[in-house]
């Protein structure tokens, strides 16, 4: 008779668990522009950007790291408030964005770009880079579980991490990690 495979870990190594979601319902399609080397700024374009989660703590009493049904309904609900829109930092240095009712209007020296309001999204933000927009998704992902999970499950993380692509692996990655997760 064969004996059962061992399947203990070596006892110097540690194991980890994590859960990775990037799924076609987190695309959305959004026009922006940044700036960059100071003072140059892009033309007005878009991306359909993708968007990946990944999470990782110890397993809990499901043996889930945490319930991809949980991350992937909160992910949607933030995905789709970016989902055709025009994206624009209230935090920019250079870029004054000012909003009433009807219209959003941004101004980059004497460039001005006038929108209907309903088609914005104004985040605090200083550039709308994928690193950034990685961390905005993240930090409101992170939020949205907290409100939906008992706390010590999202207590319990020791990374969080966020990706955006922006064409087809050009992507910036947020990650909170262990001391900072808590
Ligand atoms: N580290 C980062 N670098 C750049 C970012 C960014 O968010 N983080 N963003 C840009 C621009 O948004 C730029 O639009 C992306 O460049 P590009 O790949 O040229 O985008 P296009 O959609 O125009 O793709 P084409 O393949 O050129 O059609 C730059 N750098």
């Amino acid at each position: 008779m064969t004996e059962p495979i061992k399947i203990e870990p070596a006892a110097n190594l540690t194991e980890r668990y994590r859960i990775r979601l990037e799924k076609e319902a987190h695309v959305f399609a959004a026009a922006h522009f940044i700036t960059f080397a100071g003072n140059i700024c892009e033309p007005l374009h878009g991306h359909n950007y993708g968007v990946a989660v990944e999470i990782e703590a110890p397993l809990d009493e499901n043996q889930y790291v945490i319930d991809f049904i949980a991350v992937r309904d909160e992910l949607t609900a933030i995905t789709q408030t970016l989902d055709h829109r025009m994206l624009l930092p209230t935090s920019h240095p250079l870029i004054q964005v000012t909003a009433d009712e009807r219209e959003v209007t941004a101004r980059f020296g004497d460039k001005r770009w006038v929108f209907p309001r309903t088609d914005c999204v104004l985040l605090p933000l200083t550039n709308t880079t994928s690193e950034l927009l990685a961390r905005y998704i993240g930090l409101a992902l992170r939020e949205r579980l907290a409100a939906r999970l008992p706390a010590q499950v999202v207590g319990s993380i020791t990374r969080f991490s966020v990706e955006v692509d922006e064409n087809h692996g050009q992507r910036g990655i947020w990650s909170l990690a262990a001391d900072a997760v808590h």
